[in-house]
């Protein structure tokens, strides 16, 4: 369940609504450099990222840079669901929701998750966030393209590779997660967080991927 609620007022809200704003005027996507449009509805800030803090070519470590791989984590994981959605949609629109799947996903996330070091109760929640943001965004896409079948896309990705795309991204998210298990503590988190997101989402060009952010972010923070 999305639970937006939890998400106070933050630059990523702003930045949100003004992405639901432009949408409601009929804007479409617009890729944020020529690159997003040839590999893809997603691209991502490239931001050198490791435990604690990232480096940045001027030699200053980047505040939060474990976080920052946390959030690459997600919004890679993220940026898969217009696939997912493409292959369900060819598919005789396939419902979203897959429980079968979804059960499967995590399972294993709760086993790699324990061979971590990782709490697998917070693992699981984190993990059923990224399904429910998932899910959102497959909607979304859904809605757009039964609105507008114009606008759907010609090629279909095959379900299985795909799903082995997410699985590749939810192992990374996991890791992400280990290392930054410090700083997902501190009381500091969400505002922290927020900042990281601050630099990644002006690469993200998909709405529908923006408007999902706060459910994919939602339980990341392990202090309340
Ligand atoms: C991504 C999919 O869609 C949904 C989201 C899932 C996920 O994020 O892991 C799993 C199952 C589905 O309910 C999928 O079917 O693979």
């Amino acid at each position: 369940m999305s639970r937006p609620e939890r998400v106070g007022w933050t630059p990523l809200s702003a930045l949100v609504i003004g992405v639901l704003i432009a949408g409601c005027a009929g804007a479409p996507p617009v890729p944020a450099t020529p690159q997003a449009a040839t590999v893809g509805i997603t691209t991502f800030a490239v931001i050198p990222s490791g435990p604690g803090t990232a480096p940045d070519p001027g030699g200053t470590a980047v505040p939060g840079g474990s976080l920052t791989a946390v959030l690459d984590a997600v919004a890679a994981r993220l940026s898969v669901a217009d696939d997912v959605a493409r292959a369900k949609w060819a598919n005789g629109r396939q419902a979203i929701t897959d429980p079968d799947q979804e059960n499967r996903v995590l399972a294993a996330v709760r086993q790699q998750a324990t061979a971590l070091g990782i709490d697998p109760d917070v693992a699981e929640r984190v993990f059923r966030a990224q399904i429910d943001a998932s899910k959102q965004v497959q909607q979304a896409l859904y809605d757009r393209w039964s609105a507008d079948p114009a606008v759907l896309p010609v090629d279909v990705p095959d379900l299985t590779a795909v799903r082995g795309r997410i699985a590749t991204h939810s192992d990374e998210l996991l890791a992400a997660l280990r290392s930054a298990e410090p700083e997902l503590a501190e009381p500091t988190c969400r505002a922290d967080l927020d900042a990281a997101l601050d630099r990644l989402i002006t690469a993200i060009t998909e709405p529908a991927e923006l408007r999902a952010l706060p459910t994919a972010t939602a339980e990341l923070c392990t202090t309340r």
